[in-house]
């Protein structure tokens, strides 16, 4: 079953806190068709509408990936929706796109997550800041292959504070974990700055698939306790992580 409907208003608009997904549905919800938030060839600072697809699904956690270019957000998220490696050349992403995913449907059919794969390079910021304060969830990306793209990261959760919900889910990801030889960034490193931050964190791999499945699980679950509040069931992020993940070298999830 979908939820799909006709743009009217409601869709992924309104600004809930992290344990509130958007609108009230309960159906299963649907795959869409990305949609790029452009006009006339310049990026719209506004919100993106997803009327502009023709269609919304009334219920959704909404989801970014944020991190520099070339980080593999795309990719990441082509990997959990796909379960593929988008081989072949880097094509940057433009504005913003965004999948509608049906996660936990079976079990929650309104726990779907709306996924925005947000442009890395700088000159579409502007653009990206317009969508933070809706997303229930971030998940920050660099590349171990990167050290730029790690540098980076401060910056980015600055950014981050001052744009996102303030209960907003975050999760730092060390993307190309099967980058073995041209790693520059340990995994220990990354460790380290996450807890600085006090922030879960994993390594992952867009090509090999590691642990991607595991960082949007892990982040719908966290959203789905906020959301329910059930006192019985007791849920930390990354406790569950730790609990989940493999390390680098290790086969796909
Ligand atoms: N080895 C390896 N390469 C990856 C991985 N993920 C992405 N790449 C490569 O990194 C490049 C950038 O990937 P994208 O997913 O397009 O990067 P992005 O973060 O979406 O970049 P922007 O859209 O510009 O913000 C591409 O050439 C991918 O093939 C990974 O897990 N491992
Ligand atoms: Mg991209």
């Amino acid at each position: 079953m979908s939820r799909k409907k006709a743009a009217k208003g409601k869709a992924a608009s309104s600004s809930p806190s992290a344990g509130s997904p958007t609108g009230k549905g309960t159906g299963k919800s649907a795959r869409s068709s990305p949609a790029i938030v452009q006009m006339n060839g310049v990026v719209h600072p506004s919100r993106p509408s997803i009327s502009n697809s023709s269609e919304f699904y009334d219920m959704a956690f909404k989801v970014m990936l944020v991190g520099d270019s070339g980080v593999g957000k795309t990719c990441l998220l082509v990997r959990f929706k796909d379960g593929a490696f988008l081989a072949g050349s880097f094509i940057s992403t433009v504005g913003i796109d965004f999948r509608l995913l049906c996660l936990l449907c079976d079990e929650l059919p309104e726990y779907s997550l709306q996924i925005w794969d947000t442009a890395g390079q700088e000159r579409f910021r502007s653009v990206t800041h317009a969508y933070y304060r809706d997303a229930h969830a971030l998940l920050l990306l660099y590349d171990v292959t990167n050290k730029t793209s790690f540098d980076n990261i401060q910056a980015w959760l600055t950014e981050i504070h001052e744009y996102a919900q303030q209960d907003v889910v975050l999760m730092l990801l060390g993307n190309k974990a099967d980058s073995t030889h041209e790693r520059v960034v340990k995994r220990e490193d990354g460790e380290r700055l996450a807890k600085e931050f006090g922030v879960p964190f994993m390594e992952t791999s867009a090509r090999s698939g590691l642990n991607v499945e595991l960082a949007f699980t892990a982040v719908a679950k966290e959203l789905k306790h906020r959301s329910t509040k059930d006192p019985s069931e007791k849920f930390k992020l990354q406790e569950y992580v730790n609990k989940e993940m493999k390390g680098a070298g290790c086969c796909r999830t």
